[in-house]
């Protein structure tokens, strides 16, 4: 059988659970998972290697694949820039795209319809918060060859097996979706399953990326979602929301090298390695820069000491981590710094710095 890959996209409303997806299907933590809504701002990569599986009496199995998956922001309706660019994020990952989960909360149960046929207070809200995400997935049938739509009916344990058969009627008479699937991404119910049909919707073809590679995001990247992880658990209200990360220092520790300059071992007796990082946590306002501190400095401590343990069993080294707060003024209506907060415009100027240094 064919070697098959390609792109898949993960969308879906804020808190449905596409980034909880993202790393069971991974079996690692690569995006960042809080009870927040929006948490996701970007789009992230993971790449999920499927094995063969060999065709039986019973099971008529399917070729080993590549999948890359994209998880992305919460389909919302902007408010801000940011929210404007956490859109883009989602229009851009169902531009370039082999097939899409479309993941819906069965938590937010289905709008109960009143005589007059329409939805009333939260549920109308819920509705329409549905449609609109819907209305992003309607547009897929326009696609040339069309795209593949398969939905995933997540968190079905906090549900009964009786409520599940009327979430599939009514969101099946929504859309030709090609498959339905009823999961659980927090305990890992029929992910195989879903791997298997997602595999069997793929093209043929080679590897996108090498074989043990998990992501294409940097890991400074990585360490600035982890402080930014930190700081929706341990703040609340209006801070996590206007509070975004920029890696400023990143020095990587010493690697050990031979006579001809090949990584070696760390001798034996050295020091764990060290990575030397620091950060500044932007915010809007100096009340939110003063949350971010707390007293005597007690909360930034904490979301230090939170991140930096996270942040040294990724990196498996030893890290010295500095954080700053500063504030920026309505950051989230501004464009160009929303701009620069993208981690691929970060490596753009970074390349760019290296260069000119060179250049001296
Ligand atoms: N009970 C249950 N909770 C889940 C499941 N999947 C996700 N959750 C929880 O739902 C919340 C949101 O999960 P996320 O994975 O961050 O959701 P998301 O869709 O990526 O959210 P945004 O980044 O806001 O768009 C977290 O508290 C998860 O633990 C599930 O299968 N069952």
């Amino acid at each position: 059988m064919p070697f098959r890959s390609g792109f898949v996209s993960i969308v879906g409303r804020p808190n449905a659970g596409k980034s909880t997806l993202l790393n069971a299907l991974l079996g690692q933590k690569l995006a960042i998972v809080t009870h927040k809504p929006q948490t996701t701002r970007t789009r992230i990569q993971g790449v999920v290697e499927v094995p063969l599986k060999k065709k039986t009496a019973t099971d008529p199995g399917h070729p080993a694949a590549q999948v890359v998956l994209v998880d992305t922001p919460g389909i919302h309706k902007p408010d801000t820039q940011l929210d404007k660019r956490m859109m883009q994020e989602v229009h851009d990952a169902l531009e370039a795209r082999d097939a899409v989960l479309f993941i819906v909360d069965v938590t937010h149960q289905l709008p109960k319809e009143n005589p007059t046929g329409k939805a009333t207070g939260r549920m109308a809200l819920s509705k329409a918060e549905d449609d609109f995400a819907l209305q992003l997935i309607q547009r897929l049938k326009q696609v040339e060859g069309g795209c593949p739509v398969i939905l995933l009916l997540n968190k079905i344990d906090t549900i009964s097996t009786a409520e599940i058969m009327p979430l599939i009627a009514h969101w099946s008479s929504l859309y030709p979706f090609a498959e339905v699937i009823p999961i659980s991404a927090r305990k890992k119910i029929n992910l195989d399953l879903l791997l298997e049909k997602v595999v069997n919707i793929l093209p043929e073809g080679q590897r996108y990326f090498p074989k043990h590679q998990l992501t294409d995001q940097p890991e400074r990247f990585l360490v600035a979602e982890l402080i930014r992880e930190k700081i929706l658990l341990l703040t609340g209200e209006e801070v996590p929301y206007a509070t975004a990360v920029v890696i400023e220092k990143y020095e990587e520790p010493m690697v050990y090298t031979n006579d001809k300059g090949e990584p070696k071992k760390r001798p034996a007796g050295a020091k764990t390695p060290l990575t030397k990082i620091a950060a500044a946590i932007f915010c809007e306002r100096a009340g939110q820069k003063a949350i971010l501190i707390g007293k005597q400095g007690t909360m930034l401590k904490e979301i230090g000491t939170a991140a930096r343990k996270d942040i040294e069993s990724m990196l498996g080294t030893r890290v010295f981590l500095e954080l700053f707060v500063k504030v920026k003024d309505d950051w989230r209506s501004k464009a160009n710094f929303i701009e620069d907060l993208d981690w691929r415009r970060e490596l753009e100027h970074i390349a760019a710095k290296q260069a000119a240094e060179e250049k001296e």
